[in-house]
């Protein structure tokens, strides 16, 4: 496929999660079935289109004074791109499957505004409601936070020190371009595809067969970090998932004391035992049974939340969930982290910690929930998150906003992850 079938394609699949409100993870596997023609490289590249015009949508529909699925497309890879309109010229003249060329009002947008700075809310690239949100949490840099967040993400991994150390997997890694990462002890990382790239499958990998790495963001990998998971501790992971943050902490147990593996919702569980196969993690108990965590009351050293969010932090990867959000999920979410901390802290002893943390930037899920935990829940008291971060990464002392009891934010702009919140209590 030449350019402008590719963007024609990456047209018909916005359209596709616009009428039917799905993932355009969906959209995008289902218009691979039927266009069965398309190549691995027409693949990526339409969908580079599709996720830069979702990242950049505030901005495209600024630069074309519209919001349809044609000025995302375009907006997204002249912004991308850059160059003038004569970058897209080629891909209607030269391709018959193009969409039809701009017209007179899109040109005369275009001319009006390419190449000029972009208004503070095309830049920030959220939904409007979100602006408020994204001002508290950040204060005047929001707009350079946010639009950090609507740039395109890398791809990390965590060698897995259960098998093997951190070079050797970089080492049988060499060719996809993987690299030490800036901050997490055993991160690695392939920087943003530039243009119609696309990331290497390292899934295919034998290294990955062999359970020698993860696929998992630089930062949550941070957040486990900070957790304080060592070996010998008795730990819940309360909201285990498909236990991204599991499998970190078993690394750093050295498979020695116990993670207790819970999730409310059983089938977010089922991935987690191959995962536990494959990469040799042996201390990690999945509980099935409210019997079996009745017994926990009390006795954990380290009960970890990480808890469901409105995944704020993670628009970078997940950018059609930017526009799907909406005030009541927030609402919703705010709700059941504040029981889902009342009804973890019961696990943790006298002495223990309780570590919450989110993959989301605003502060009503995140130091808004660790304040009002502590109002509630006397026996708790915020533990000093410099001295947490300082003795965890002491080489890296300004990659994160640190509030002393407030709290731990990671965000792209300042530590090059997605974004993610932490803090830990302890229990008197
Ligand atoms: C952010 S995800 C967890 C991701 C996982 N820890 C990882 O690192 O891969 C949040 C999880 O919380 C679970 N959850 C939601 N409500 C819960 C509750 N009341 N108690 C325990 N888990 C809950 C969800 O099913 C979901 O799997």
């Amino acid at each position: 496929m030449r350019l402008g079938g590719r963007l024609a394609a990456a047209i018909d699949i916005l359209h596709d999660i616009e009428k039917r409100h799905r993932p355009a993870a969906d959209a995008m596997r289902d218009w691979g079935l039927s266009h069965r023609f398309a190549g691995a490289g027409d693949r990526a590249a339409i969908g580079n289109f599709v996720y830069d015009g979702l990242r950049r949508r505030r901005a495209a529909s600024w630069l074309f004074d519209a919001d349809t699925p044609r000025s995302l497309v375009f907006g997204g890879y002249l912004l991308e791109n850059g160059g003038g309109t004569e970058a897209l010229d080629s891909a209607f003249t030269e391709d018959r499957f193009a969409p039809p060329p701009l017209d007179e009002a899109e040109l005369a947008s275009l001319r009006a505004r390419l190449g000029q700075p972009l208004p503070d809310a095309a830049r920030a690239n959220v939904p409007e409601w979100c602006e408020p949100l994204a001002a508290r949490a950040f204060g005047e840099v929001w707009v350079e936070e946010c639009a950090a967040l609507a740039d395109r993400p890398p791809l990390d991994m965590r060698a897995n020190t259960l098998k093997v150390e951190k070079q050797k997997v970089l080492a049988a890694l060499a060719r996809t371009g993987a690299e030490a990462a800036r901050i997490a002890t055993n991160g690695m990382r392939v920087p943003p595809v530039a243009g119609d790239g696309r990331h290497p499958n390292v899934q295919a990998e034998p290294a990955f067969r062999k359970g020698w790495f993860e696929v998992q963001d630089e930062g949550s990998q941070i957040v486990a970090e900070l957790a304080g998971a060592a070996p010998g501790r008795q730990v819940l992971d309360f909201c285990a998932g498909a236990g991204g943050k599991t499998l970190a902490m078993a690394a750093m147990m050295e498979n020695r004391g116990q993670i207790h593996a819970y999730d409310a919702d059983r089938q977010r569980l089922a991935p987690i035992f191959d995962r536990l196969k494959r990469a040799g993690c042996r201390n990690v108990q999945v509980i099935a049974e409210d019997e079996a965590l009745a017994r926990l009351e009390g006795q954990m050293d380290l009960v970890i939340v990480d808890a469901p969010c409105t995944g704020s932090g993670t628009w970078r990867r997940r950018p059609d969930a930017k526009w799907r959000l909406t005030p009541q999920q927030l609402e919703a979410r705010q709700i059941e982290q504040m029981a889902i901390l009342d009804t973890a802290s019961r696990y943790v002893k006298p002495g223990g910690r309780l570590a919450y943390i989110t993959c989301s930037i605003f502060r009503e899920e995140n130091v808004d929930q660790a304040r009002a935990f502590i109002e509630r829940a006397p026996a708790f008291h915020p533990l000093d998150h410099r001295a947490i971060w300082q003795e965890r990464f002491p080489a890296h002392p300004q990659a994160a906003h640190i509030e002393e009891n407030d709290g731990i934010m990671l965000t792209p702009a300042v530590t090059g992850t997605d974004g993610f919140y932490f803090s830990a209590f302890e229990r008197r």
